[in-house]
């Protein structure tokens, strides 16, 4: 049977969305806690008290000693000084009678005095006394029956998330279990004809249109991290028959159902119009970004949601509409990320009419928390992997001017951002390899490519601490000196030389174009991969172009921009392109051939304040000491003898 789809999106603003869900959800009876189940002490860390838990014994159950030392009566040591100390007799009934700490306090006595405020003393007919040179007052050093918990006390209330010293409270209060609310089950349902396990991707590789299936993990470990129990279907081709099957049957099982893919307007989305079928379909697109083909629906009287197939989509999606679900089942408040104001690194454009949720990383520089957007598109995961926090652009904004105040929901802690060393400018391998040391200093490294020039520009503004940088002044043939001066005037600033390194242009292996120079670059049969304007690469290149007389028009795909060296060398992999200007490492790294043109000089620029602070201390000694140096010399095209020589520009 063939299905009329739904080729209609809507855009409903997020708080329509889930007024029509939790409508739906009441009208079922399914907006409110799940019901307990009672569960041994020891699986209950995590989970959720379903009733008030009140203590069925008192602790301590009796009058305890606090101390190792002497039972007493406390009127007998009245007059005791150290002027004129006391003697009380030792004996098991007293008047003084030795007890540890936590033992039970003889009956007659009401009080303890620690050991080492006693003195023994022999006494001549071979008993023992104790002396004493202070009166003690009743009750001291003593616990009394019920101090931390009386029988019918109130031990935990219900709702209560379990953390490890509940557990023991409940056990020290006489509970061998404790009902907690039962666990949300979840049924993740991953479709698409094009999607391959990750063990068949390992055994077979990866044919061009092959595509990871990786989203059920991530949504059956949210659903885990949110206190729900998944279960993760294997992959269901796009098949209507099939797939409606399994929401059928997934939805007879499980409190939710989560069908990814599918939720878009493309020829095999089924999604929407099988909820149609079988249930009730309240939304069909939400007004966010990422995330915007969601599904809201019933089925069965249980929820289903579609979720869209982007892997960041997907992400978002799940913590936008499954996490509040999965929170409200546990009776808790969905979860809410710290949150800090914080100035936004570059202008950012954002549809009007969508609230988009904007990946960055962060970290403080100087006064002010900077947030640095990172890529915005929905298929790429690394982003949400790197992602510091996210910023909300409100869909009746056209989006944010750099500079201006914005508030990030933070997926760390504000700790994190503090030891953060925030790197704008342009990128080098040897940053990665400078990131991954750091970490063993408690530092972490966050690296916004934006080019030499655009790295000193983040300067200037105080959106980074340092910025890597390779820029050639045509004139003097110095690197960065002169840009330095003209863009930061004013700025202490110290250079720090980190590596020489091979530019040249990157070529498929065994250079099946016959490149040789610049010169090659304007032939017919030569489609070239251009950098943007401002990275230092692009600098390099029109130098030499003007040098050589070399007009950019006439070379095919000058216009065509990469952002990083891997970019441009991924482009001539994938046979987009024959040749890019980049460094030696990129073509080593993905096996491709290099012609070298030019040595250049990749500094750190790094304003003095900075250059002092604790915060980059560790990097410093990186730079200066010999394991980098080392790891860099393994690598193609790098010349580390100059590494850490600084100039000053006051
Ligand atoms: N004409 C339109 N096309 C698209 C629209 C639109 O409004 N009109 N919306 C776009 C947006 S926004 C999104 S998000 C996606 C979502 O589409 P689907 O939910 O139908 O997802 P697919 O197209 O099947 O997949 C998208 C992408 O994600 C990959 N994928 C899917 N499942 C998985 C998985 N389990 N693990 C890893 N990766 C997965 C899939 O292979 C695709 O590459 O639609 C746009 N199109
Ligand atoms: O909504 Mo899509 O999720 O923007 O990428």
């Amino acid at each position: 049977m063939s299905k009329s789809k739904n080729f209609y999106l809507e855009n409903i603003p997020l708080d329509e969305a889930w007024r029509r869900f939790i409508t739906a959800l009441e009208g079922g009876g399914l907006w409110s806690e799940l019901p307990g189940e009672d569960v041994p002490l020891e699986e209950a860390l995590g989970r959720v008290t379903a009733q008030p838990v009140w203590a069925a014994l008192s602790s301590p159950g009796y009058h305890a000693s606090a101390m190792d030392g002497f039972a007493v009566r406390s009127v007998e040591t009245i007059g005791a000084a150290e002027t004129s100390p006391k003697r009380i007799p030792v004996g098991p009934n007293g008047p003084a009678s030795y007890v540890d700490t936590g033992d039970a306090i003889p009956s007659w006595a009401d009080a303890v005095i620690m050991i080492e405020h006693t003195q023994r003393i022999e006494e001549a007919d071979g008993s023992q006394s104790i002396e004493i040179h202070a009166a003690v007052a009743p009750w001291t050093a003593i616990r009394p029956m019920g101090e931390d918990m009386v029988a019918t006390e109130l031990v935990l209330p219900a709702n209560h998330l379990l953390k490890p010293v509940d557990l023991g409270a409940l056990a020290g209060s006489g509970h061998t279990t404790v009902k907690v609310r039962r666990k949300p089950r979840v049924a993740v349902l991953p479709t698409g004809t094009e999607l391959i396990t990750v063990e068949q991707a390992a055994r077979e590789g990866v044919k061009p249109g092959d595509i990871i299936e990786y989203n059920s993990l991530v949504l059956s470990a949210q659903v885990r991290e949110w206190g729900g129990e998944p279960t993760r279907y294997p992959i269901t081709i796009d098949d209507y028959q099939l797939i409606r099957e399994k929401v059928r049957t997934a939805a007879e099982t499980h409190d939710l159902v989560l069908v990814n893919a599918g939720s878009s307007a493309g020829s095999e989305d089924f999604t929407s119009s099988i909820v149609e079928d079988l249930g009730t379909l309240l939304v069909h697109g939400v007004a966010v970004r990422p995330g915007h083909p969601v599904i809201l629906g019933m089925v069965a009287n249980k929820p289903v949601i579609g979720i869209p197939g982007y892997p960041v989509s997907c992400a978002l999606t799940s913590e936008t509409f499954v996490e509040p679900l999965l929170s409200r089942w546990r009776g808790q408040q969905p979860n809410q990320k710290p949150r800090v104001k914080a100035s936004i690194t570059r202008k950012l454009l954002s549809p009007i009419g969508e609230d988009e949720m904007v990946r960055v990383t962060a970290g403080r520089v100087g006064e002010r928390v900077v947030a640095a957007p990172l890529s915005r598109g929905a298929g790429v995961i690394t982003s949400l992997v790197r992602a510091d926090g996210i910023v909300r652009i409100p869909r009746f904004s056209e989006g944010v001017e750099a500079g201006q105040e914005v508030t990030i929901e933070l997926y760390r802690t504000p700790a994190d951002i503090e030891r953060t060393v925030v790197h704008i400018g342009s990128h080098d391998l040897c940053l990665d390899l400078l990131a991954q040391h750091l970490a063993d200093s408690g530092r972490r490294f966050t690296s916004a490519n934006a080019g030499s020039l655009g790295g000193l520009l983040a300067l200037r503004r105080g959106d980074a601490h340092l910025a890597g940088s390779h820029l050639l002044d045509p004139v003097t043939g110095e690197y960065n000196v002169s840009y330095v001066k003209q863009h930061l005037p004013g700025i202490p600033v110290v250079l720090m030389t980190l590596v020489h390194r091979e530019q040249g242009l990157i070529v498929a292996k065994g250079n099946p174009k016959g490149i040789r120079t610049l010169a090659d670059l304007p032939r017919e049969d030569v489609q070239f991969v251009n950098r943007q304007r401002g990275a230092g690469t692009r600098v390099l290149l029109d130098y030499h172009l003007e040098k050589q007389g070399i007009a950019a028009g006439t070379i095919s795909g000058y216009r065509r921009e990469e952002f990083t060296h891997m970019a441009v060398a991924v482009a001539v992999q994938s046979g987009a392109a024959d040749c890019g200007l980049g460094i030696a490492s990129a073509a080593q790294a993905l096996g491709l051939d290099f012609i070298p043109l030019e040595k250049e000089r990749y500094d750190l620029v790094i304003p003095r304040v900075y250059f002092e602070s604790e915060l980059l201390r560790p990097l410093l000694d990186l730079v200066n000491g010999t394991r980098l140096r080392e790891e860099l010399n393994a690598l193609a095209g790098y010349d580390t003898s100059h590494m850490g020589e600084v100039i000053e520009i006051a």
